[in-house]
């Protein structure tokens, strides 16, 4: 079921595991679309148990390899900056989950730094050196100068609190108005120093995709769509240029004002 409104479109499915299930299948179909129409395509990962979850159903999907893998930009939200084998890295998930079982072509994969890489143990360094390869990836799609190519899907989760990436309420990442990368310290969610897009980078996509499960993220829902601002919930701030469509199982909708009730 679905509905419409500023916030975004809304599809609510009965659980965590059909909405992880329906959402690996519309990446699949998504993608697959949009390499028909322009030969190739580009995704933003997101960390999180709903996004790695989702990789995981894609792996198992028979429809797979509907997408060309060796045609897709492999972008990520956020990054923990731990050290590259460390669990709790995104794409260390991503890849297990989903990367590491299909033919993607490694100079499309663009991970962000480990706290055990080329800058060290220094996540500004690594936030800029991201911040180039964005604008490398978007000069050579557009040649319009981009500092961010304009991503066909970037998914994110949200926190109960309202966070989404690593952007948390009212941190200095909430403010950032013109880099498209920073560096972020003393996370409330462990672990405490991460890498992530911002605002900015964040609206650069075609279509944003929030993808939540369960009744604690009810009550950041139900403010995203009561016209909460992007400081004090950043998920209200990630709007995709032609789409943000909300995915959501029943319990993570429970609190939607009653016009989006589904
Ligand atoms: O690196 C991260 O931790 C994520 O990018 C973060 O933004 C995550 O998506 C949300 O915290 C939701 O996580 P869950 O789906 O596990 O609740």
């Amino acid at each position: 079921m679905s509905t419409s409104d500023p916030a975004g479109d809304v599809v609510v499915h009965p659980d965590a595991d059909v909405l992880a299930a329906a959402t690996a299948a519309r990446l699949i179909t998504t993608l697959a679309d949009v390499q028909a129409r322009k030969g190739s395509a580009s995704v933003v990962l997101t960390g999180g148990g709903t996004g790695i979850a989702l990789l995981e159903h894609v792996r198992r999907s028979p429809a797979r390899d509907a997408v060309d893998w060796s045609r897709l930009d492999v972008f990520w939200g956020d990054e923990r900056f731990v050290p590259a084998d460390d669990p709790e890295r995104n794409d260390k998930q991503a890849r297990e989950a989903l990367l590491d079982h299909v033919p993607v072509d490694p100079a499309r994969v663009h991970a962000m730094a480990a706290s055990d890489g080329e800058f060290g143990d220094d996540p500004d360094a690594a936030a800029e050196a991201y911040a180039r390869v964005l604008a490398d990836v978007a000069d050579g799609e557009h040649g319009t100068g981009a500092a961010v190519p304009a991503f066909d899907v970037l998914m994110l989760g949200l926190g109960g609190e309202g966070h989404t990436a690593s952007i948390f309420p009212d941190s200095p990442a909430a403010h950032e108005a013109r880099r498209s990368v920073v560096a972020v310290r003393n996370c409330p969610k462990p672990p405490p120093t991460r890498v992530s897009l911002t605002f900015p980078a964040l609206r650069r996509a075609d279509q944003v995709w929030l993808i939540t499960a369960g009744e604690a993220k009810a009550e950041a829902v139900g403010r995203a769509h009561r016209g909460a601002g992007e400081v004090e919930l950043p998920v209200a701030g990630a709007r995709g240029t032609s789409r943000t469509l909300w995915l959501l199982d029943t319990a993570a909708a429970a609190d939607l004002p009653w016009s989006r009730h589904v």
